[in-house]
């Protein structure tokens, strides 16, 4: 068996980021930049008002109230064509461009319309006062976003503004999702006497959706070679294979035996990890392969720990893109651990004096799933750690949140 440690290095080194595709702006939301993105045009493109007011030249306010003459208009999107000359003023909107000869803004409120041909400023501006000059926010030819950036909706506003409408993004990975078992079956399918939902399908596919890929469920594969065999060759046009159940050494756990004969090149099967023993790692016909252990706990962990650095290299991202660890105090004392690393399903709490606490569930079979909805986090127990007593430190990790965000 090996360490998680050297697993996760030896699935990451076999893995490198899925060719670029181009897209249009609006599908962009949580896809990774594949090169850096220049702006193509400057913004504001002029010198424009921040105010609804009056364009004037800031020596002419210098004792006020000041009356000026009203010799036009510069709405947004038009302009005023003329010179604002001493002793004049231009009527302006926000986001009107400011007219030549003007060097200030005054606001509506800070004025007065003694007629309609004059107005009077009651208040002096400095010079710059309420205009934005040409590109404040940036200028064209400017980088703004880099490669390997997850695009969150804010990257969003700035590359339409950036007047970007097309962008070079990593392909999103598609991911095939095979259940085996002969007692297993789909949600809402007759149940025969002692066979359950395959919850790990729905589970998975909702984990690589959540990671910001595509998943592909392919079904469930009977115990049998022919059904594994012919439903795992749908997994030729995936990025990447997920199967679940008959990793173990029963004599119906047939992934590695039928597989092999597909040409399944196993890198490593069975790791120090609890739970997730039977892990295999592999490639089928150049698909990367991920073996997942069938009790459905397992399955999902083995999918946090493995499958979404996986994914996040797959992507174009860094393997650490969805690892949130951080460290809590125990509420209670826990025993010693055997050589498996362990992820105990937990719940965190504020203590009294603000410290953050985590209890792990008594229970931890790995059959669970009830527990693993409620958790707030895994409590990590590496190989051999020695017992721990309430008030220690331990490192926890938290679930990871959605790729889309703001
Ligand atoms: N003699 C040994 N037996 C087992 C060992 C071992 O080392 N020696 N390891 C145990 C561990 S640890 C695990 S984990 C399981 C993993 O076994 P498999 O990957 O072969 O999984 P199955 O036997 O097919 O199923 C295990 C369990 O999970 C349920 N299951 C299967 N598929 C689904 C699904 N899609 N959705 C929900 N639940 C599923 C299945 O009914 C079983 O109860 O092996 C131990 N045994
Ligand atoms: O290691 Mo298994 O994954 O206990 O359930």
């Amino acid at each position: 068996m090996i360490s998680v440690q050297e697993a996760r290095q030896r699935i990451l080194s076999s893995l490198s980021a899925l060719p670029p595709e181009q897209i249009f702006l609006s599908s962009a939301l949580g896809r990774v930049l594949a090169e850096d993105v220049s702006a193509r045009c400057t913004q504001p493109p002029v010198a424009v008002s921040a105010m609804d007011g009056y364009a004037v030249r800031a020596a002419d306010t210098a004792t006020v109230p000041a009356d000026l003459t009203v010799i036009g208009e510069a709405p947004a999107g038009g302009g005023f064509n003329g010179v604002v000359n001493p002793g004049e003023a231009v009527r302006i909107f926000t986001g009107g461009p400011v007219p030549e000869g003007a060097d200030a803004v005054v606001m509506q409120e800070d004025t007065e319309r003694p007629d309609k041909k004059s107005v009077r400023i009651k208040l002096a501006p400095h010079e710059g006062k309420f205009i934005r000059p040409a590109g404040l926010d940036f200028s064209e030819g400017e980088t703004l976003l880099r490669a390997g950036k997850t695009l969150n909706a804010r990257d969003i506003a700035l590359l339409a503004a950036m007047n970007v409408p097309w962008l070079m993004v990593r392909q999103r990975p598609t991911v095939a999702i095979l259940a085996t078992g002969d007692e297993v079956v789909m949600p809402g399918e007759p149940l025969g006497p002692s066979q359950i939902i395959s919850s790990n399908s729905l589970g998975l596919a909702a984990t690589v959706e959540a990671l910001g890929c595509r998943a592909q469920i392919l079904g469930i594969a009977r115990d049998t070679p022919e059904s594994l065999r012919q439903m795992a060759t749908a997994a030729a046009s995936a990025d990447f294979l997920v199967t679940t159940g008959g990793a173990s050494v029963g004599d119906h756990d047939l992934i590695q035996f039928v597989l092999g004969d597909e040409g399944l090149k196993v890198d490593f099967w069975k790791i120090a990890m609890r739970p997730g023993k039977p892990l295999i790692f592999g490639q089928l016909a150049g698909t990367p392969m991920l073996g997942l252990p069938g009790n459905p706990v397992s399955s999902m962990v083995c999918s946090l720990v493995f499958l979404a650095p996986a994914l996040a290299v797959l992507a174009g991202k860094s393997p650490d893109a969805f690892e949130r660890r951080g460290r809590a105090k125990l509420s209670v004392d826990i025993p010693e651990n055997d050589h498996r690393e362990e992820m105990l399903r937990a719940t965190l709490q504020k203590g009294s004096n603000g410290d953050l606490l985590v209890t792990p569930y008594k229970k931890q079979d790995s059959s669970m799933l009830s527990k693993l909805s409620n958790a707030d986090c895994l409590l990590v127990r590496p190989a051999n750690a020695p017992a721990s007593r309430a008030g220690e430190e331990v490192e926890i990790v938290f679930f990871p949140s959605s790729d889309l965000s703001l």
